[in-house]
């Protein structure tokens, strides 16, 4: 594919004397990955200024740059003020097709599972649907990887290029707060937005939690176009001023949840494989028997209904689709039983707050003890780590803490860390030596909970992925102990 930089260009820019006719081939933002004919993207980064790799990129056969105002370069280049809102813009001109609706969902935690609970909706009601986030791209045929949960400018505008190629009419995305600040999806055409909670994550790229919630809302205030229907969960310390951003930004705002005007939730009865949840939608009494536990799974699962009348879907055929819908890979997942018929769940939750749902999402499914599992993330928010130890010793009975993608850092500093707030707790280094443990302490009626990796298959130490895919390992370990898996 070939364009030229004036038909890449928004109007905001201009190409710099004579560049108009420029053929570009396509379009990097890491050096390391130019090809010739490119045009790279020299973005101010975290850790170095992209614009020290100009010269690499020259190297490599890029024929144009985009920079930070009063750049020089061999080379013509694109001065932007925000280069990174300008590669958005370029990104979107040179992968021009997009789905014709995308709703894109924000929040500390759920952004996942109502994506895809979105997706579900979507296809239960005959619409070529797709969800875009952490776990990769998925379709009805299955799901591909993208290494972000909000993809870079020009990963993300091929995928949405590649799949309205498809046929993909209905896409799902989730807009993180990383994704958000460095304009990562600032060229995406939204239809309607989504808002699930706010609570602690991410202090480490974040430098307060004001600039986290501002990061989130640009969703609502920037992106999102005037009458976009918002979707908001209220029962969040942040809820009003999600919904007091969208009312200023002129977006249609639809309130759900227990303290929801719009979708109003009553009760949620716990089954044991199922919750049964009494609620209203728009003042009219509804009831839904959710085939899934947890009651913030029925909180993703009534958002994504939500956002899915709110493009368009029949109510009744919204909810009746709420009744089929299928887990997300690694939430909330049942991997198997030990020979006492204990359950073995899988699950994401990397936060305190995501600690504290599933421990208590657990609660009543269990007769006996809640034993659970889990670490935290090297190379990620440092103060999430005593909070997350705090809530597993006051909710689980027993736990263990173990390791979750040290990255670069120390693992016996990060276990430390937790330990300070768990003294009671396990300290068990090896992450299968610690799945183990909770298995061969398992009671009947006690349930092992192991948290933090959910659908992930590897674990990140140092700068090497080591394969490590729950699934696997807890079928294996159950199976050998003469449980189901
Ligand atoms: C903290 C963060 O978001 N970092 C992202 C950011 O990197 P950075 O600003 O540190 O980049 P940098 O290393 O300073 O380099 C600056 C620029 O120079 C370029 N460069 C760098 C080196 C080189 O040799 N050549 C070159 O051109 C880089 O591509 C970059 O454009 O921009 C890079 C290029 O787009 C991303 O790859 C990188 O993601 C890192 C690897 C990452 O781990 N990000 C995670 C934390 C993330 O984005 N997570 C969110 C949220 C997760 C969730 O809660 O669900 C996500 O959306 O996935
Ligand atoms: N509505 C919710 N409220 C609180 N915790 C939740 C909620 N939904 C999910 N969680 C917890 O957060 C974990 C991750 O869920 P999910 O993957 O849907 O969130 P996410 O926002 O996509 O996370 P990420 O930031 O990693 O992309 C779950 O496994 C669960 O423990
Ligand atoms: N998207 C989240 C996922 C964290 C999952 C956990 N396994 C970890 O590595 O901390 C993050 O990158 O912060
Ligand atoms: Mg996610």
């Amino acid at each position: 594919m070939i364009r030229t930089l004036a038909d890449l260009l928004p109007e905001s820019l201009s190409a710099p004397t004579g560049a108009d006719g420029l053929e570009i081939r396509g379009l990097a933002l890491d050096s390391r990955k130019v090809k010739p004919g490119d045009l790279f993207a020299a973005l101010p980064g975290v850790k170095v200024n992209g614009t020290q790799f100009i010269p690499m990129a020259i190297e490599k056969g890029a024929v144009c740059v985009l920079a930070p105002q009063g750049t020089q370069a061999s080379v013509p280049v694109i001065e932007a003020e925000d280069p990174a809102g300008a590669l958005s813009a370029i990104a979107a001109h040179f992968y021009p097709r997009q789905p014709a609706t995308i709703a894109a969902v924000t929040g500390t935690n759920g952004k996942s599972s109502t994506v895809e609970f979105l997706r579900q909706i979507w296809a239960a009601a005959g619409l070529e649907a797709a969800a875009l986030g952490t776990l990769g791209v998925t379709r009805a045929s299955g799901r591909t990887d993208v290494g972000y949960t909000t993809p870079d400018a020009i990963a993300l505008h091929q995928s949405l290029d590649k799949l309205t190629e498809e046929g993909v009419t209905h896409l799902a995305m989730e807009a993180s707060s990383h994704g958000l600040k460095q304009r990562r999806m600032d060229g995406a055409r939204l239809a309607l937005v989504g808002f699930t909670n706010l609570t602690q994550d991410h202090l480490d790229y974040h430098p307060d939690f004001e600039d986290y919630f501002t990061s989130k809302m640009r969703l609502f205030s920037t992106l999102a176009p005037m009458g976009a229907p918002a979707v908001i969960n209220m029962d969040s310390d942040w809820s009003a001023r999600v919904a007091q951003a969208a009312q200023s930004a002129g977006l249609s705002p639809v309130e759900i949840g227990w303290r929801g005007r719009d979708l109003t939730v009553h009760e949620i009865t716990p089954h044991p494989a199922s919750q049964h949840v009494r609620f209203s939608w728009k003042g009219e009494e509804r009831e839904v028997d959710l085939p899934l536990i947890g009651e913030f799974q029925a909180a993703n699962a009534l958002g994504a209904a939500a956002l899915a009348i709110a493009s368009g879907v029949q109510p009744d055929q919204a909810f009746d689709a709420m009744g089929a819908l299928q887990g997300v890979a690694g939430r909330l997942q049942t991997v198997g039983t030990t020979m006492d018929g204990a359950p073995v769940l899988l699950d994401y939750a990397h936060t305190p707050d995501g600690l504290d749902k599933l421990l208590r999402a657990a609660r009543p499914h269990t007769q006996g003890r809640i034993v659970l599992v889990f670490g935290a993330g090297g190379d990620r928010d440092a103060t999430k780590r005593a909070p997350m130890g705090e809530i597993a010793s006051r909710l689980a009975d027993i736990a263990i803490v173990t390791d979750d993608n040290p990255r670069t850092e120390d693992p016996a500093s990060i276990r430390k860390a937790i330990m300070a707030a768990c003294p009671d707790a396990q300290e068990i280094p090896d992450r299968e030596a610690a799945i183990r443990a909770g298995i061969e302490q398992l009671k009947k009626g006690d349930v092992l909970l192991i948290a933090g990796k959910g659908h992930e298959t590897g674990q990140i130490l140092a700068d090497r992925v080591i394969p490590f895919d729950e699934t696997k390992i807890v079928s294996s370990i159950l199976q050998q102990r003469g449980g189901t898996a």
